[in-house]
Order: structure tokens, then sequence, then C-alpha cells
């Protein structure tokens, strides 16, 4: 550390406690009494509460300590404070910071590293250095200043020191050292290094004072080693005046000031030379002590008295310092002969360093308290820059014969020392470099120490942050939609239900953002250990010492910042782990949603279907104790899932509303996550998933859009959004009028859900579609769009995904049981099994077909024919029968592909039905596009994974439910369902 010129450096040392205090002070105690709800009662009698003494000084880290901290067991604290007014601290709890903070382990060496060795080099180079030492009686001003002779102060380790700079460098520089040594006792300065038998001039010495302070008449020695300094302060201590009091046994009732003027000039003579000047003053202040504490009577209390007035000066030349900056205001320097004394190192071209001793424990409570403040202050104090003293004497000529034989003198020592010169530089050079090792080394523990005490809670910060983001986001989510609903007007039990459990999950998601969470404390804990381990390591990194060369420096700042970006990794990782951690979560809630939605929504279609095309009177019942179990099962999983259930909500007035809001966010997410092309149509996309949305309601929907593929299979796909009139259509299929759209696209296979949606439309509507003949037509011709809806299509393979809102009810007509297994939809290759050819078979054979406007009454007989036709369910059969011209398989040659589900034939009878309304009315021939359900694919876009054929219409649910066969096929995809359960009841896998 140094003194940096333009302040005072504060450190403070708490000393020990002493004999007297530790017998007071509590053991550390290991309390494991349950006292439950009683806290505040009086525990069991434990050596911790027999204890008339606490500790109110807490060492937060090297620069930091806190002042009362507060304390955390409440029966201790009620103990030591009573009864307090609401609104009272109990603890002054207060942090202070000063440049350095020793704790009651730390050695005298410590101390003499981070104080005044720093400025030794700079006495040396000619600037004015001053430590002084200050604190309440007895807390260890003289044991840090001078010493013992076992354990010695500040003064014979800075004197050690100096001695072995100067031989360092004597070599090239004459260093005379002076010490004077004296003492202001009441107001009167006396010399400890005069014979105590000379008298002393009446009133003490006189202070001189020109551009430096001196005292006249002071007894000057030269000390040639830091043992002989060390013997004269010993000397000079004895005649100090000591006193007994009741807070120190060896009270030093006066402030003793050790000075020692450095003197240097080059050896190298000269006509000029430059001589520097410096002096260090090293200075024990007498203990501010208050009189009612000490009990002092008589000489005792004067010279407290005395005492306390000169350290009141010394206050508030301080405080004047801080306030004028050190320049301007007026500062009563001589109301004291301390504060005059001491002048020019407080406010003066001098580097000083200020040394605050405390007492640890609380019956020193209200002293250091008052000297921690009082040390606050003078961190504050700003300083004149600092000077070096430099004199250039210009020599006389006839001083030169002196020189000269001074360098003759110097020339013979010179040779004498060449030959064991080297010997001497290598060990000024090993010690140097030891000493610079064992900085480094030092500051090194430091680091490593404050990152393992730190490390733990810092990364736990990182986790919570990440934990806390991951629930601000939920809440967000949440909250989004909940607001949706509100806005949504009066609520329908299903929304209502719906909104419970949101609000059932923005609970514990609120609980953890809220400011006083559990998680919030954890991260505050970490900032604050965040904040030391930066001080910390900032410190490390300013470290100056002049042990230190430059590159052991650059090693030390290094490691600082080694330490740093590994603790940033570390931080990094924890606040992945979490993120993590909730990406995982959240994704096996979704799968676990994705599967109940997709399942549900099957089984609904299902049920539907069943009950609207059989309308058997057994099928009812079972439907509904299917539907029931699904929703048991649900609202077991939900609760599960959110511990929260829907079991109470009863949709008896049957208003439920659309799945708008799903639907948005489910697409938008979809669509952002999918290929660079796939998000350029985000908007396209997202009007097309409000019709798909559309679909869950029981709204039938006109789901006409087409697929334009450049190329069969591949990802890259153009979306189109389909017509206006088409989303907005509220009648299913009743765009048979609107010749006027010009194209409709449907999406993109690998690409996202409104495939799937389209699927559930005939489930919803399949009763009307099966058993009311008057709609076919109208659906017809929603699926084909108008003639020019095609002609602006270019690409011919863009069928190859098309399907149609009925694909689901007519698709899966007559072909319960069947097997066949098939790529999943939501597989991205699925599309890439398709063949162009094939798509364009299905073109070619549509666009024969489309010409005649009786397709759609035929389709329908086909299709029912088909149903009482098992034969017909027979993928191979049907695609034989198509070869042959039947109206079932009407696309021939290799144009038609080859039958791909089981359901196709049906599904291209009724689609070849539905050319008429496709192709121009005019008959044109070359239709490029048409809208068609593949059976195929229709059959696909019924399943929301690997569905199997369902059987609808005449056939019951029970039989669908039957077609879950144990196929592996239908099995493998996560979402499948139990076959087992499927015939019973649906259960969740
Ligand atoms: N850091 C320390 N380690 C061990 N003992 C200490 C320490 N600091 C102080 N003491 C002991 O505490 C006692 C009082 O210390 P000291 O005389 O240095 O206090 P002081 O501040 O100089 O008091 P006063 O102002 O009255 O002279 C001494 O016995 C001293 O040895």
């Amino acid at each position: 550390m140094v003194a940096s010129a333009g302040s005072i450096t504060v450190a403070v040392r708490v000393r020990p406690p002493n004999s007297w205090e530790a017998a007071r002070l509590p053991e550390p105690c290991y309390d494991t009494t349950i006292r439950g709800e009683g806290a505040l009662s009086t525990p069991r009698t434990t050596t911790a509460n027999t204890s008339s003494l606490r500790e109110v000084v807490q060492i937060i880290d090297d620069r930091i300590l806190t002042f009362d901290p507060a304390e955390t067991d409440p029966s201790k604290a009620f103990l030591e404070r009573g009864f307090l007014p609401p609104g009272t601290k109990r603890y002054k709890d207060k942090r202070f910071m000063f440049d350095r903070v020793f704790n009651d382990e730390a050695q005298q060496q410590d101390v003499y590293q981070a104080t005044a060795q720093p400025l030794l080099q700079g006495v040396l180079d000619g600037y004015n250095a001053t430590v002084f030492a200050y604190g309440a009686t007895g807390c260890g001003k003289t044991h840090t200043i001078s010493g013992t002779e076992t354990d010695p102060g500040i003064i014979y380790l800075t004197m050690a020191d100096l001695f072995q700079r100067i031989d360092d460098r004597r070599d090239e520089w004459t260093v005379e050292v002076m010490v004077t040594f004296l003492e202001i006792y009441n107001e009167e300065i006396r010399d400890l290094l005069a014979d105590p038998s000379t008298p002393s001039p009446r009133g003490g010495l006189c202070i001189r004072e020109d551009k430096t302070v001196k005292v006249s008449g002071l007894v000057e020695l030269r000390p040639n080693s830091a043992e002989e300094v060390k013997e004269i302060v010993l000397l000079g201590n004895t005649r100090r005046t000591q006193s007994p009091t009741l807070a120190n046994a060896t009270s030093s009732r006066s402030h003793a000031v050790l000075q020692v003027h450095i003197t240097q000039s080059p050896r190298t003579a000269s006509l000029s030379e430059e001589r520097t000047m410096a002096t260090l003053s090293i200075i024990d202040l007498a203990g501010s002590e208050r009189a009612a504490a000490t009990t002092n009577m008589g000489q005792r209390m004067v010279e407290g008295a005395n005492i306390n007035k000169s350290l009141l000066a010394l206050g508030n030349c301080i405080n004047a310092l801080c306030e004028s900056g050190g320049a301007v205001r007026h500062v009563p320097y001589r109301n004291s002969k301390l504060t005059r004394l001491l002048k020019f190192s407080l406010g003066g071209n001098c580097k000083t360093v200020m040394i605050v001793c405390i007492a640890p424990t609380s019956n020193h409570f209200d002293d250091t308290h008052n000297t921690l403040v009082y040390a606050d202050r003078a961190t504050k104090i700003k300083t004149k820059v600092v000077t070096r003293n430099i004199l250039n004497v210009d020599r006389h000529v006839g001083r030169y014969v002196e020189a000269i034989n001074r360098l003759n003198v110097e020339v013979e020592e010179l040779k004498a020392k060449l030959a064991g010169k080297n010997q001497a530089e290598n060990d000024i050079q090993r010690r140097k470099k030891a000493e610079a090792a064992a900085e480094v080394e030092r500051s090194r523990k430091d680091v490593r120490l404050k990152f393992e005490q730190t490390t733990a809670s810092i990364v736990d910060g990182a986790i919570c942050t990440g934990k806390l983001s991951v629930a601000k986001s939920k809440l967000d989510a949440i909250n989004a939609r909940l607001r949706q609903i509100n806005a949504s007007g009066p609520l329908s039990p299903d929304l209502e239900a719906e909104k419970a459990l949101l609000q059932a999950l923005a609970g514990p998601e609120e609980q953890t953002t809220q400011s006083d969470s559990p998680l919030t404390a954890r991260l505050k804990r970490s900032s604050n250990s965040s904040a030391m381990f930066d001080a910390t390591m900032r410190a490390v990194s300013e470290r100056r010492s002049e042990r230190l060369d430059d590159v052991s420096g650059e090693n030390v700042k290094l490691e600082a910042r080694c330490s740093k970006a590994e603790m940033e990794k570390l931080k990094a990782e924890g606040e992945r782990d979490s993120l993590k951690e909730a990406v995982q979560d959240m994704s096996q809630t979704l799968v676990h949603l994705v599967g109940m939605l997709s399942r549900c929504t099957v089984l609904l279609g299902d049920a539907a279907t069943s009950l609207g095309s059989s309308g058997g009177p057994d099928d009812v019942p079972r439907v509904a104790a299917i539907l029931g179990t699904m929703r048991e099962k649900n609202d077991e999983a939900f609760t599960k899932l959110v511990g929260h259930s829907t079991a109470s909500y009863n949709n008896s007035a049957g208003l439920t509303d659309d799945f708008t809001g799903y639907a948005d966010a489910g697409y938008t997410r979809r669509i952002s996550s999918g290929p660079a092309a796939l998000q350029q149509t985000s908007t396209t996309t997202a009007v097309v998933s409000s019709r798909r949305s559309s679909s869950y309601g029981s709204r039938p929907s006109t789901a006409n859009t087409s697929v334009s593929n450049t190329s069969a299979g591949s990802p890259r796909r153009t979306y189109r959004a389909p017509r206006k009139s088409l989303r907005s259509s509220a009648q299913p299929y009743r765009r048979v009028a609107d010749k006027e759209k010009k194209s409709v696209q449907w999406r993109d296979e690998a690409g996202q859900g409104d495939l799937n949606a389209i699927s559930f439309i005939p489930a919803d509507t399949s009763s009307s579609w099966s058993m009311d003949d008057s709609s076919l037509p109208q659906r017809s011709t929603s699926l084909g769009g108008s003639e020019s809806e095609w002609e602006d299509e270019k690409t011919d393979d863009s069928l190859n995904s098309a399907s149609a809102p009925p694909a689901r009810s007519y698709g899966s007509l007559g072909v319960a049981g069947a097997k066949r297994s098939r790529p999943s939809r939501l597989d991205p290759g699925f599309l890439k099994s398709k063949t162009k050819r094939t798509a364009l078979g299905s073109l070619a054979e549509d666009d024969e077909s489309s010409s005649s406007p009786e397709k759609p009454q035929r389709i329908l007989s086909d299709v029912m024919n088909q149903l009482d036709n098992p034969e017909l369910a027979s993928p191979s059969k049907r695609h034989t029968q198509a070869k042959n011209g039947n109206p079932l398989g009407r696309s021939t040659g290799g144009r038609r592909r080859s039958a791909i589900g089981t359901s196709r034939n049906e599904k291209g009878r009724r689609r070849s039905s539905l050319i008429p309304q496709l192709s121009p009315s005019n008959g044109e021939p070359k239709l490029k596009r048409v809208l068609l359900a593949s059976p195929a694919k229709r059959t696909k876009r019924v399943s929301l994974t690997k569905m199997p054929k369902l059987s609808t219409g005449r056939t019951s649910l029970m039989a669908n439910l039957a077609a879950l066969a144990p196929d592996p096929n239908n099995i493998s995809a996560d979402l499948s369902m139990n076959k087992g359960a499927a015939q019973s009841k649906p259960t969740w896998r």
C-alpha cells in the first residue's frame, strides 16, 4: 500500500482482548437446545449467556469492518439491549471502510509492511513522511509503535529496513541519519534523549516554524544501525511519562515523537552536489480517555484533560482539512503543541499514515465508536502535493582538495570491494528476489483465501439469478395469458378453469420473485460476497510494495485477474446450469402437455365423429364414459403438473371459447425456431395459425391451403397466406362461390401445425359431414378453391402435402384396423418420402376428374359404399382398382402414386369428386395446381402423431379405440396411446 500523495492512509488495528476481557467474553458455544416458539424466552444457562461482554467489531475483510454488528440470536439481542421503542435501531451495525484493516491476529510485521514500509523509499528519495498511532487508552498504540523487546514494533522494523537500504546504496550515496525523540506532556515539550539531570527549560522546549517545524534544543543522536535506534527508543521510553490507570497499567500520559532526519549526498564529488533531506516522524499519541470512565483523579485527571485537549485540537485540524481540502480554510494548528508539530504531517509536504488502534470488546464501546468516526474523518483529508526536499550545494574551490581526497579514499574502497563486490551484489539480488517472491506469495494467499471464502456464495447468487429470470419469464407469460383471459369478457367454465390453473401456476413464481423471497435474499448475500471479492482483487492488484519489482507486480495483478476470470466463469456456469435445469423441467412439462393435448384432441374428435355418425344408442354412454375418464386423467395430470385440479369446473353452459391464444403462442414459437424461410413468413403463418386455432373450437373451418414446393421433400418451403375470405369463412366450405380467389397454399409439411389442425375439423364436424350430404358440395368447393387459385401456382408438386378438412372423417372410413406404418408428420423426413411424381399423378388425376359437377355426390356414395366393402380398405386392392378405372382409384399409370395409406382410396375418390370445384368452370385442362388431399396425406394429417386409422362414421368410437392396435409404429411416438388402456380408458403413458 502506498501513502498516495493527496491523502492520508488510514489503517485500523484491532487488538486482541486482554485477559480481563477474554474472561468475560462468551465462549464459542454451540447451543443445540430447541426452544420452540419461545425464541425470546431466557434460554437455559450456558457459558455464552453468563458473559458480560461481547465483541463489537466484526472484520469483514482487509478493508471493511462493521462496528456493533447486529446479533443474530434474538434472545441474546433482547438480553443485551432489552426492550427498545419500535423503530429504534437495536444495533449500530455500522460499516467503515479504511485503507487497511488488521484483525487481532495481525503481526507487527504485517502492520509494518502495510503502513510504514511503503513510505521508506519515499524518505530515501527526499519525501517527508509521518506515521502516527491514534486510539483510546489501552488499545495498543504503544504496542504497535514501540512494541516489546521480543516483538518490536514499527520503529524498530522501520529502522532495520532503513539501515538495510542505506547499506544497499552506500556505494553511491553518503547517508546521514540523525534521530531526536521528544514527548509532549501537559502541553510541554520534553527531550527524551536529554540527560535527566540536565535541567530543562521552563515551559518546555520551543517549536520553531519556518518551512518546516523544528524543536530547538533537542539532543540529536546519529545511530548506525537499527539496534542502536532500538536502544535509543527503549531509553526514551523509560524516560517517558507513564502511569498506571484503570484502563491501562502502563498508560502513556504523553505524546511521544521520534524523528529520523535523513540527509543524502551523492558520493561522486563534483562542483555542485544535490542533497536530499527527509524527515520520518513516528508518533505514539497518548490515548484519549473519558474522565468518567477512567475515574482518574488529581494529576492523572490533569494529564487526561491535556491529552484530550490536544487530541481535540488534532480532531479540529482534521475536520478543517477535510472541509477545506487542505488549502483554503483556516486550519487551527496553533491550538496545541501536538498540532503545531504535526502541521506539515497533516496538511503539508508529507506522506502520512495513521494507524488507528481499537479494542474489540463492548466495554470500550463508546471509545471505539468515537475512534472509528474520527478515523473515518481522517480518510477524507486531502493534503498538498508532496514534493522532494532537494538542496543544491555549490562547492567552493578551496574544498576541491577535500573532494579529491575523498575520491581517492573512495577509489581505494572500491578497489578493495571489487573482489567481493560480486558476492555482495549477488546477496542483495538474492535477498530482493526472496522478498519479492514472499510478497507475491502473500498476495496469492490473499487472493486464494478470498476466492475460497466467497466462491460458494457467488456461484449460489448466479444460480439464483438464473432461477429468478426463469421465474420472471414464466410469470410474464402467465400474466400475459391471464390478461388475455380477463379481457375476453364473461368467462366460460373452461376459461375459468384455465384462469385458476394459471393463477395456481403464478403463485410460486410470484413468491420466488418477491423482494423478500429466500432466492432474493440469497442473491443479496451473494452480491455482498461479490463486492468483497472484487474489493480484495482490486486491493491486491493495486498493492504497492518496495519489495515487488515490476515483474512480480505484474504477476500479482495477473493472479488477481485470473481469479476474477475464474470467478466469472463459475458464475456463468452456475447461471447456465440453473437455466438448463429450468429448460429441462419445462421441456418435460411441455412434452406432457403436448401429449395430453394431442391425445385429447384425437379422442375428442373420434368421440364427436362416432357420436355424430353412428347414432347408436349404446355409443353415447360409452363415449361419455371415455370422455369422463379422459377428463379425470387430464385432471390428474394437471394436478401432478401444477398442483391444481380442474375437476370442479363444469361446462354446463357449453360456452367454450376458441383456442386462439394458445395457437398464436404455440405457432409463433414453432416458427421462430424453424428454418429461416419459415421465419420470414411469420406474419403469414400467424394468420393461418389463427385459422387453425379456430378449428379447435366447434366452429368448422375452411382450411383450404396448398403447399408450394419447389422440390418435393425439401424443407425449404414457401408459405403463403390463405385468402382472407378463406380465413374469415364462418361456414365450412362456404367458399364454393369464392371463384375470384387467387391461390391458397398449404403450409409446409414438416413445418407446422396447421396441418394437424385441419385434421381436427372433420372430427368436430363429422356429424354433419357424414350424415348430411348437403354439406358435401360446399366442402368440396372449399377444398378446391377457385380456378384462379390454382392457376397462379407454378409448381406442380405442391399437392404432395395437400390436405383437406374432411380428411379425418373420410380418410378413416372403412379402414379400421389398418396397421400400415408411416412416418410421423412431425418427422422432418416425412416429406422426403413423398415423390414429386406422385404429387403430379394426383394432380393429373384430379385434373381429369375435375370437370364433373356431380363429383361431390359421387364421392359420398363411394365412401359409403366403401364403408360396407372391407376389401376397399386394402391399399393394394384400391390401387388395382384405381388402375382399372375404378372411381376410387382414379389416377392411372405412373402418375398415380401407390397407395400410401389405408384410407387412401376413399380419400382419393372424395378428392376427385372435389376437383370440379377446384377446376375452372370452363374445363380448362391445364390445371397447374389443385388442392387435393391425397388420401395418404390426409391420413397423416389426421394424426397428431402416428395415430392409427380410426374408424368413423358408422363405426363406433370404441372401434376406433380398438384400432389403436399394438402396432409398434403406433406406439413408437412419445405421445401415442397405450393400447390396452385405449380400449377402455385412455391413459397417459
Ligand atoms: N496487538 C496486540 N497484541 C498483543 N498485545 C497487545 C496488542 N495491542 C495491545 N496489547 C497489549 O495491550 C496493553 C495496552 O497496550 P498499549 O500500552 O500499547 O496501549 P496504548 O494504546 O498505548 O495505551 P495508552 O494510550 O494508555 O498508552 C499492553 O499490555 C499491550 O501489550
